[in-house]
């Protein structure tokens, strides 16, 4: 992707003029009024329920100097472009200089694996010898604090900024989450690439998306030549090798089931102390051995090394890294309080990664699967019934409970979801709306040698109702559930 100049940013913008008027006084850029700083340049989006202009008094108050948007406004000067969420990406990578330019940054896209790839990469990196900032779902880490994510893939100005400040610390690469929403957003339009991956793809949030072509057709947008200079591409799915087949830039691909891959996974084993493969490329036959529980970790191990890989970064010195990274916050990560059972919290929230986890979790035990699930609110409500549907397939009890219902009923979301697995006809399936409660519930069934799994919310550290957010953490909860039975309890004999 050429620079871009104050000219090309005019042509963009359409109006020189303003901008050479903005240039010397913009001291930011803004998309939303409520943060908008002195000095800001606040970009008036049309959404799906405000239109930003309608907030231009309060950007004003806030001390934005200018406008941007889609139509004029009396408040403020106001450059009008007929898409400012085009322009919006480009315009803060100008204005912050390209961050991304001076970053080898590593995109990870796809239905899931995101967080746990973009982690695997970092991980590798580092031990590489690479410095690296990470931006996914759970935190924003550069060589600072990190701090708790908002977005899986910030907006157009938060990641430019964050780019920025990444750059101004000396990292050398970003590994980063790009979420299909973002894309179709153009919240990474002006971020330039240097390795796009791409997991897997199947059905979710198709709230969003009008519909799978759709949804695949964001994820590919990743992979424009002048965008990313490289694609690392799953082919497990039909959408992984129609991408593999139409990308227009130097792609390798990886596989669990495809010996032709670049990079093929083979022989994976999971238990309850990690999971190993062999990595079967043109590097040789390589063992891998990672503490990440799970076989799909196997898939997104063997993504982070290719991409790694295409990055020109020291392999065997990059799998020691991802060998030894110990979790991915809320990825089948352990609860252990001395319980006669396996505990775990995990993030999956869609029925792709219930076809692999549930497998993995029955393989851990002779005993009973017992999962606490339910369904996010003002999402994909297409995926809710199957979701039990396929929960109680393959576990023995499901306890469905609220996860964030946002502003959906929180009863008719269990409901759905609980019909779904009533529908199944073959777990026990029983609704406790309050989620600590349905938590303890399924300690209390718990006896030994069984698997719980509290499912669908993973890291995230709050219940969304209406808009109040309320401090809940899945992997707290469990804990607290797990000492509340021992301490009632000494001995775990079994109330199941
Ligand atoms: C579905 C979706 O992604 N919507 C995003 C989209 O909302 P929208 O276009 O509907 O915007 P809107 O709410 O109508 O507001 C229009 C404009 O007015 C601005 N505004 C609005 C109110 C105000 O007081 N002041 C103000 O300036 C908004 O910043 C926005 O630019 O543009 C907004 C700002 O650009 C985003 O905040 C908003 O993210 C919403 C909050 C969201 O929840 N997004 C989630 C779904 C999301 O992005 N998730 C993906 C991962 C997938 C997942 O979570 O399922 C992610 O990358 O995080
Ligand atoms: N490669 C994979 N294939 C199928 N399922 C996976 C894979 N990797 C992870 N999962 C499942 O999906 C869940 C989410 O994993 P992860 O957070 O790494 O993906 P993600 O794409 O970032 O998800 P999200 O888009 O919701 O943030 C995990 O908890 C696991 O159950």
């Amino acid at each position: 992707m050429r620079m871009t100049t104050v000219r090309e940013v005019a042509a963009l913008l359409g109006d020189s003029s303003l901008v050479s008027q903005i240039e010397s006084s913009l001291t930011g850029i803004s998309q939303d009024s409520r943060t908008a700083q002195p000095g800001d340049l606040y970009v008036a989006l049309s959404g799906s329920r405000h239109h930003g202009i309608d907030f231009a008094d309060e950007a004003k108050r806030n001390g934005a100097v200018a406008i941007l948007s889609d139509r004029d406004s009396h408040t403020l000067p106001t450059i009008v472009v007929a898409d400012p969420r085009r322009v919006l990406g480009p315009l803060a990578s100008w204005f912050h200089h390209h961050p991304s330019r001076a970053l080898d940054v590593y995109g990870v896209t796809g239905t899931n694996g995101k967080t746990s790839t973009a982690y695997l990469i970092d991980a590798g990196l580092r031990a590489a010898g690479v410095t690296s900032g990470l931006i996914t779902g759970v935190e924003v880490r550069g060589r600072g604090e990190p701090r708790r994510a908002v977005r899986t893939t910030p907006e157009a100005s938060d990641l430019q900024q964050i780019l920025a400040t990444f750059a101004a610390q000396r990292l050398s690469a970003v590994a980063m989450e790009v979420s299909s929403h973002a894309l179709a957003l153009y919240r990474t339009a002006g971020t330039h690439f240097g390795v796009g991956v791409f997991t897997n793809l199947d059905r979710d949030h198709l709230d969003f998306h009008a519909d799978m072509d759709a949804y695949y057709s964001a994820k590919a947008s990743l992979f424009t030549p002048g965008r990313c200079d490289s694609a690392v591409i799953g082919t497990d799915d039909e959408f992984g090798r129609r991408l593999a087949a139409e990308v227009d830039v130097p792609s390798t691909t990886f596989s669990t089931s495809d010996a032709g891959a670049d990079f093929f996974v083979d022989d994976v084993r999971a238990d309850r102390a990690g999971t190993s493969f062999t990595l079967r490329c043109d590097l040789g036959t390589l063992p891998v051995r990672l503490r990440l529980l799970g076989h799909h970790q196997a898939d997104n191990a063997a993504a982070a090394i290719a991409a790694l890989y295409a990055g020109g970064v020291d392999v065997p010195s990059a799998i020691d890294g991802i060998e030894k990274l110990d979790l991915v916050p809320g990825r089948l990560q352990p609860v252990d309080e001395g319980q006669p059972f396996v505990a775990l919290v995990d993030y999956v929230h869609n029925t792709a990664g219930q076809r692999r986890l549930f497998p993995y979790l029955r393989s851990l035990t002779s005993g009973r699967v017992i999962v606490v699930m339910g369904a996010t609110g003002e999402r994909d409500p297409g995926k809710r019934d199957p979701l039990g549907f396929n929960a109680a397939r393959q576990a023995d009890v499901v306890i469905v409970t609220d996860e964030s219902p946002h502003f959906d009923a929180a009863y008719d979301l269990r409901e759905e979801v609980a019909s779904g697995a009533r529908r199944a006809r073959s777990a026990e399936v029983m609704t406790v709306a309050d989620r600590a409660e349905a938590i303890a519930t399924a300690v209390a069934r718990a006896t030994p040698g069984d698997v719980v799994v509290i499912a669908g919310r993973g890291h995230d550290p709050v219940q969304v109702h209406g808009n109040v957010e309320t401090p809940f953490d899945d992997r707290a909860a469990l804990k607290s559930a797990l000492r509340q039975r021992q301490s009632v309890a000494p001995s775990w004999s079994s109330e199941g």
